[in-house]
């Protein structure tokens, strides 16, 4: 038997991030948007772990222990006191170390697909525990939707969005490292008040009322003057995708990927084939929100 799941990306279209907490995390008001943009990830029965992933950053992709669908594998086997031997593939259309939470994509559809093809039948509230467990961005991914992030990220209010928003990514040549980006921003704010996390009232508005307009005038990645701090090029991107009639231009996440909303399919076409003419970025993707979260497709 073989089964696969599809999982979404994300972009975080609030990102409030707190002072330094004691274990090296940052307090979050995340506001996750899972964005039309899907890994695969599929699994077979075979006599050990093996990891393989297709797709063009699939070179990109460590496929020892540490990739986190091989870690959520072994998690769900030894909870349940069985042996991790599976194949799993994944074929990976996430921009790798960009922002856009591939990596935890992969884990939560590997821990979905594993309890299906083991049939240790986690509950929700079981998966969601073991998803928090592998990253503080694994929950959402489970879930998809739009959710608000607390704590670390990992505590999950769900958010009702009121219509479909249209967005282009641009992705960068290379990644980010997270921590990094984190380190970055406790160096950029040291010696300042940094305030409480707090989820912004209007752009909680925007989402449920489907208003790109609205929303995008609320965009806030507090992680962007980091980002920016160890990419500077993002600044040109970033330009190039507001003179191409984007409504707003934000880094995603900790970066490089950065996200471009604009006010409907047409316009985000026009925006991507501009950043792409821009030469200020490797590609361009056009993608919808709100999407599903991991969902199995075939078993
Ligand atoms: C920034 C965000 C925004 O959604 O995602 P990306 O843009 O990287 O995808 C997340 O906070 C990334 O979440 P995730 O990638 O799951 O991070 P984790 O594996 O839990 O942690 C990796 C490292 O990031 C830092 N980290 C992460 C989350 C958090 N709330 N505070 C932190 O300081 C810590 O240095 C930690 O050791
Ligand atoms: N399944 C996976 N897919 C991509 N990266 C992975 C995976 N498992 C572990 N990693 C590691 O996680 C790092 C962050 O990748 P990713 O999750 O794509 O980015 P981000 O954290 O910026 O959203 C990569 O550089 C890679 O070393």
């Amino acid at each position: 038997m073989t089964v696969t799941v599809r999982v979404p990306a994300k972009v975080n279209v609030q990102l409030a991030v707190g002072g330094a907490r004691p274990d090296g995390f940052h307090d979050l008001a995340n506001v996750f948007l899972a964005v039309g943009l899907y890994d695969e990830v599929t699994v077979t029965p075979a006599d050990s772990l093996r990891v393989t992933c297709s797709g063009p950053d699939a070179g990109q992709v460590p496929l020892d222990r540490t990739n986190l669908a091989a870690r959520a594998a072994i998690a769900l086997a030894e909870r349940h006191g069985l042996s991790p031997d599976v194949h799993i593939h994944i074929e990976k259309d996430i921009p790798v170390a960009g922002g856009m939470a591939g990596g935890s994509a992969d884990g939560a559809g590997a821990l979905l697909a594993c309890d299906r093809l083991w049939g240790t039948e986690c509950s929700q509230s079981e998966l969601l525990g073991m998803c928090a467990e592998l990253g503080s961005d694994v929950p959402f991914s489970l879930v998809g939707g739009a959710a608000l992030g607390t704590g670390r990220g990992e505590q999950l209010t769900t958010l009702e969005v009121g219509g479909t928003f249209h967005w282009v990514f641009a992705v960068a040549g290379g990644g980010l490292s997270t921590p990094a980006v984190y380190g970055e921003f406790d160096r950029l704010t040291a010696g300042s008040e940094v305030p409480a996390p707090e989820a912004s009232p209007v752009l909680l508005e925007a989402l449920r009322a489907g208003d790109a307009a609205l929303l995008a005038g609320a965009l806030v990645n507090d992680l962007q003057p980091a980002a920016l701090s160890l990419r500077p090029s993002l600044a040109a991107t970033l330009a190039a995708g507001t003179e191409a009639g984007a409504l707003a231009g934000l880094v995603s996440g900790s970066g490089p990927t950065t996200a471009f909303l604009t006010k409907d399919a047409e316009a985000a076409e026009s925006v991507a084939a501009a950043l792409i003419a821009s030469g200020t970025c490797r590609t361009a993707r056009v993608a919808q929100s709100p999407a599903t979260g991991a969902t199995v497709v075939g078993a």
